[in-house]
Order: C-alpha cells, then sequence, then structure tokens
C-alpha cells in the first residue's frame, strides 16, 4: 500500500515556497546529522522556480551534491540538458553539480556509466524529487524496451540506460534515469506536479499500485517509503 501524503495549493508561490522549504529542511536535517547531503532533483519545468527559491536559502552549500533523478543524452548546452539546468542554479552557491548522462550515442553504455558513477555517491540519497509526466512516467521511466528494465533493476543497479518509445514530443532523446530500485533506497522522496490531469493519473496510479499502466505507480507500489505529494492547482 503506497503512503502517501498530499500538499495541496491554490496557487502557484505558495507551491513554490513550500517545496524550496520542504528541500530545504531536508537538505539542512542531513547536514546537521552527517555534515553532507546527496540529493536527485528531477528535470522539467515545474520544480525551476523552487529550484530558484531553494538556491537562496543559508545552506552550507559545499557539502552538498546535486545530481539530475535522470537526464536527456544531449550536450551540456542542449535547452533539453537538467544537469545544465540545475547546474545553473546551483553552481553559483558552491554546491557540488554531477552530472548523470553523457551524449554518448550508445544510451546503454551511458547508463552503464551513469551507474559507475553513482556507485560513487554517498548513498542512499537523503532526498529524492520526482516530477511526472501526463503519462505517468517519472524521472526517465518511461514506455518502450527499456521499461521492465528500469522497473526490475536489482538493488545495486542505480542507475540505467533508456530509449523511450514512443519518444517524448517535448525531448525526443535517449536518457539515463535512476532506477525504480534507486529510487525505493531514498531517505526521503518528494514529488512535485500540477494540474488536474496530473493528480487525476497520480491519484489513480497509488490507487493502482503494482497493476498500474503508469510507471509511477509501479515505481511507488514497492516502495516502504511514505511519500509526500505537492500539487498546485495552476
Ligand atoms: O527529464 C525529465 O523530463 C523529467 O525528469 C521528467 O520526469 C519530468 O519531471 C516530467 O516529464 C514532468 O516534466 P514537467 O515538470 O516539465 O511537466
Amino acid at each position: 500500500m503506497i503512503e502517501a501524503e498530499w500538499w495541496d495549493y491554490e496557487e502557484r508561490d505558495e507551491f513554490v515556497d513550500a517545496l524550496a522549504g520542504d528541500i530545504g529542511f531536508i537538505i539542512e536535517s542531513a547536514l546537521d546529522a552527517r555534515g553532507s547531503a546527496v540529493v536527485a532533483l528531477s528535470g522539467g519545468k515545474t520544480p525551476v522556480a523552487a529550484y530558484e527559491k531553494l538556491a537562496k536559502q543559508k545552506l552550507d552549500w559545499k557539502h552538498v551534491t546535486i545530481f539530475p533523478a535522470d537526464d536527456r543524452l544531449v550536450k551540456i548546452d542542449s535547452p533539453m540538458s537538467n544537469v545544465a539546468m540545475l547546474a545553473k542554479i546551483f553552481l553559483p552557491k558552491g554546491a557540488r553539480v554531477m552530472p548523470l548522462g553523457t551524449d554518448n550515442p550508445d544510451y546503454k553504455a551511458a547508463g552503464a556509466a551513469a551507474d559507475a558513477r553513482l556507485q560513487d555517491v554517498s548513498w542512499p540519497p537523503d532526498l529524492i524529487l520526482l516530477g511526472m509526466g501526463e503519462d505517468g512516467h517519472t524521472a526517465s521511466i518511461l514506455p518502450g524496451p527499456d521499461l521492465q528494465g528500469a522497473l526490475d533493476a536489482p538493488k545495486a543497479r542505480r542507475a540505467i540506460g533508456v530509449m523511450p518509445d514512443p519518444l517524448p514530443k517535448d525531448a525526443p532523446v535517449a536518457r539515463v534515469t535512476l532506477t525504480a530500485a534507486a529510487i525505493r533506497q531514498s531517505r526521503s522522496l518528494l514529488i512535485a506536479i500540477t494540474g488536474e490531469k496530473k493528480k487525476e493519473v497520480l491519484e489513480a496510479a497509488i490507487e493502482e499500485g503494482a497493476s498500474s499502466k503508469y510507471p509511477i505507480g509501479r515505481v511507488l507500489a514497492e516502495s516502504d517509503l511514505a511519500v509526500d505529494i505537492h500539487w498546485s492547482a495552476e
């Protein structure tokens, strides 16, 4: 049974403030407890304003490691690069921003390299923040030939290369993504989505769990983590 707590906001600003506050609190708690923080942050547009707000917080950024929960296999100067978006916001704060993937044309090799990179990161992450598409994908756990591999990878496998099919319109490229197993290992899990359609999809995915046609339902179904969901109507 997926344990999810919804935090609903009518105004986008409230959503941005609350999400930035939650992420900052988790980072600060990790710094207090362990002197360092490791967070995986979602790509996409929804959380960017919250990241910009979070970057204004007075945290010991030099002891914070940030990496994308998934990334498109594109050059760093591509507008589709999630790590470039995170670097632009957090590198000036002195945080360590770590790429997950490179623009390796062999996406399976890129996935293996991303996994090797994550083996050197102190684990588990203190936080994984996920977004979700209207098709119920999360990170880059998307329909296609690699969906099962991303969902069923063993606990030791933290990242994998995926070639979505169909290719998402907004970023029609191969990707690397955290596996479902890696997501489930996080010390804390947040989801940030907006709009009625995504709320409907996520509610259905949580209800359906392991049998859901939505990848996020299958990711969350095997997780023992309580999930906090931040949702804004607009
Ligand atoms: O690389 C990505 O695209 C993201 O990690 C992806 O999982 C994203 O979170 C959703 O597609 C929602 O994206 P929006 O926030 O832009 O709707």
